[in-house]
């Protein structure tokens, strides 16, 4: 399997606790990658890291050629008071290249054409979600790291956001979120990362994780989740 990350002997460190600690790990090209654990399991830290928000105390992180060029869509990003389409076009600062026709096809992508010249503070949780992986998808990284994308969204603007991470990876991102939902795992990606107490504990294809977990942590994980949902 083509290798798009490797972390070795990573450390993060914070308040003097170590919150992330991956002694080696390869993050794999062409698989849409989620990445699941209990609650304070260090998912977010790890799509923080990988973006480049927050470097490790020590350790390196390798990427494939170019792939360090990454978007972050975290699920509570601020919008600036001003319409939808201000709010996405904002992302033409970084890339001069970006047109006002690429901001109207992604506007019509993510099916908020009709809220263009809404203000973009008044958008529903979906809504804003949407917008945020349009940003995303008007930037054309390299990697997109989802945090949670659909937390708090009803199925219908979930499906839609599934949707939107689907055609990420079909314009040729690579993709790597973090859910709860079991079940949108087994959907939307190829590949997981399983993390519990700032660790990786299985890194490998959704269907062998799900059907045959190795470690007791991924057990009791999915047995309770699988209990509650
Ligand atoms: N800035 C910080 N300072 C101190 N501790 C932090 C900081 N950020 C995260 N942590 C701690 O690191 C651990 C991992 O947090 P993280 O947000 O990465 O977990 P998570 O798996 O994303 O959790 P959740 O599913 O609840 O979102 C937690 O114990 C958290 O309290």
């Amino acid at each position: 399997m083509d290798k798009l990350i490797e972390l070795k002997d990573i450390q993060v460190r914070s308040n003097g606790k170590t919150i992330l600690s991956i002694e080696h790990a390869i993050i794999p090209n062409q698989q849409i990658v989620a990445c699941i654990g209990p609650n304070g399991a260090g998912k977010t830290t790890l799509l923080k890291l990988l973006s480049g928000l927050i470097k490790p105390d020590c350790g390196t992180i390798t990427y494939l050629n170019g792939h360090e060029k990454t978007a972050l869509v975290l699920h509570h990003t601020p919008m600036v008071r001003a319409s939808c389409k201000t709010n996405l076009s904002m992302v033409k600062d970084v890339d001069s290249r970006i047109t006002d026709a690429d901001v109207d096809a992604v506007l019509a992508e993510i099916e908020l054409s009709d809220h263009a010249d809404r203000p973009a503070t008044q958008l529903s949780a979906g809504e804003r979600q949407k917008l945020c992986i349009g940003r995303a998808i008007l930037q054309k990284p390299a990697l997109v790291l989802l945090d949670e994308p659909t937390a708090n969204l009803d199925p219908n603007s979930s499906a839609q956001v599934e949707r939107l991470i689907q055609e990420l990876k079909n314009r040729g991102a690579e993709v790597l979120f973090s859910s709860h939902q079991l079940a949108q795992v087994k959907r939307v990606a190829q590949y997981v990362i399983f993390m519990d107490e700032g660790e990786i504990k299985e890194i490998g294809p959704v269907d062998a994780f799900f059907s045959n977990p190795q470690t007791l942590a991924a057990q009791h994980y999915l047995n309770h989740e699988l209990a509650i949902s």
